[in-house]
């Protein structure tokens, strides 16, 4: 991790257009530094251009530290690896949301206050009903997350910091409770309300398997390996799903409607939705026979398909998260004696792309999304439901950096500019004579 770049020039000099412009540097503390360009268009009239937005920071935050070619992630300054071991989710949601780790009269009257909101609204139950059988659980959640803007009208003064307090915990107290319910729905399963008697991760356990004929045992490997995977997917500083609940925001839009755009945003492919693409890939794959030609096929520029759960924007050594997942998906499968051919194929398949020149070249490793559909898989979750297991985690990230958006003097109404590539000024011509 280097932290050298705490001195340094303290603006520099650039050239836009037929005009120098000195522009500040931002010393962050930790990461390298940013040239704030915020004065190049009035003082230039330039842009800068960057789509996927790959050298813009959008904010300052004091949440989430990643350092990708170090391979190194830091809640609120505290190391995932060290988190993962010792806390739990709730804890590390109170440490996200609030800045510190609770002592144990904060911790308590947190998880009392998050299970005090677990329950959903009765009429929300109504539009499970109107949903079609086949619907995406991720698309019921999003649509009943923005629906909860609806139903709590006590939350929407954002002026109020308390009001902001009590949405971001309906928010994280109620996911559970939705996700579950969406699940349900699909299966045609009537939905279970939260037993409050239960801790975060046992009462979503039972809200999603509970039968009324065979009473559930709660089984303390898949609660203690759900837990984990929840804190290794609570935050992860300016993603996609996290810089569109910020952009959201920053219009002054209520949180349930900012965290539901969070959502829709999870879902693609390219961000959270891998999770669900890579079981499905390696189900494809079938055998580690295969793999060669799946790795042959990703190299391919003629051909779309890409390692599903390979690569990222940020880490180009190692995702801490994947190596985590890893070794947990040998101990939980072997904790459950459970022998799933897929990991052997997923094994397989790392193997390969990490010794083929294309992946090492472009540091493409096992992102947080590789292994985690395997464990979910052995914990019984299906398939369809991986990408709303990650959203139930993230909410602890979105919720966090909506509070702090809502107090970040900074914050200004997101709205890139775009480089105009289409027809020049022209009249317009009447239909008859086109
Ligand atoms: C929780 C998360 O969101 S983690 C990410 C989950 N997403 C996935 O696992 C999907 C697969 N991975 C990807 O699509 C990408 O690696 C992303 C979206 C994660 C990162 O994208 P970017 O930072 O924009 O990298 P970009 O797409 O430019 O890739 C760089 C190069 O590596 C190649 N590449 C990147 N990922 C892969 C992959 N999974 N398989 C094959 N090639 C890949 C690209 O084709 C590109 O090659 P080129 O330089 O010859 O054109
Ligand atoms: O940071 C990213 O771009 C994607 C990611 O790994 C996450 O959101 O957890």
């Amino acid at each position: 991790m280097s932290d050298s770049t705490k001195s340094g020039p303290a603006e520099v000099t650039l050239a836009a257009g037929d005009k120098n412009v000195v522009l500040p540097v931002q010393y962050p503390t930790l990461g390298a530094p940013c040239i704030d360009v915020a004065r190049l268009p009035k003082e230039t009239g330039c842009f800068t251009y960057d789509p996927g937005f790959t050298a813009t920071a959008s904010c300052k935050s004091a949440i989430t530290y990643i350092d990708g070619d170090q391979g190194v992630l830091l809640y609120r300054g505290y190391p995932i690896e060290q988190l993962a071991e010792q806390s739990s989710f709730l804890e590390v949601a109170y440490l996200l949301m609030n800045g510190e780790l609770p002592d144990r009269n904060e911790f308590a009257k947190f998880e009392h206050e998050v299970t005090h909101h677990t329950m959903m609204h009765e009429r929300l139950k109504n539009f499970f009903q109107g949903f079609q059988y086949d619907a995406h659980p991720m698309a019921m959640l999003a649509a009943t997350v923005a629906s909860l803007s609806a139903f709590y009208h006590d939350t929407l003064d954002l002026e109020d910091p308390e009001q902001r307090r009590l949405a971001a915990i309906r928010l994280l107290a109620k996911m559970p409770t939705l996700a579950a319910a969406a699940y349900r729905y699909s299966i045609g399963w009537p939905i279970r309300f939260p037993r409050n008697n239960l801790d975060y991760v046992n009462r979503f356990l039972h809200m999603m398997f509970e039968v009324p004929s065979e009473p559930l045992e709660m089984n303390p490997v898949v609660a203690k390996a759900l837990d984990l995977l929840f804190i290794l997917h609570a935050d992860h500083e300016q993603n996609a799903s996290t810089s569109t609940v910020r952009l959201v925001g920053s219009t002054g839009a209520n949180p349930y409607a900012s965290v539901a755009a969070g959502i829709t945003a999870l879902w693609g492919p390219a961000h959270g939705g891998a999770n669900e693409a890579v079981l499905k890939m390696l189900a494809e794959i079938g055998t580690p026979d295969k793999v060669d030609a799946a790795v042959a096929r990703a190299k391919d520029k003629n051909d779309s398909f890409r390692l599903m759960g390979f690569g990222h924007r940020v880490y180009k050594n190692f995702d801490p998260r994947a190596k985590i997942i890893r070794e947990m998906t040998h101990k939980v499968l072997g904790e459950l004696g459970i022998d799933d051919p897929l990991l052997e194929v997923a094994m397989k398949l790392e193997e390969a792309a990490l010794k083929d020149d294309y992946f090492v070249q472009r540091k493409l490793y096992p992102n947080v999304d590789f292994y985690s559909g395997i464990i979910y898989k052995a914990l019984k979750i299906p398939t369809e439901m991986f990408t709303v297991m990650f959203a139930i985690g993230r909410t602890a990230g979105w919720v966090a950096h909506w509070l702090e958006q809502q107090v970040d003097p900074e914050n200004k109404i997101g709205r890139p500019r775009q480089i105009y590539t289409g027809a020049a000024t022209r009249d317009y011509v009447a239909i008859d004579r086109r």
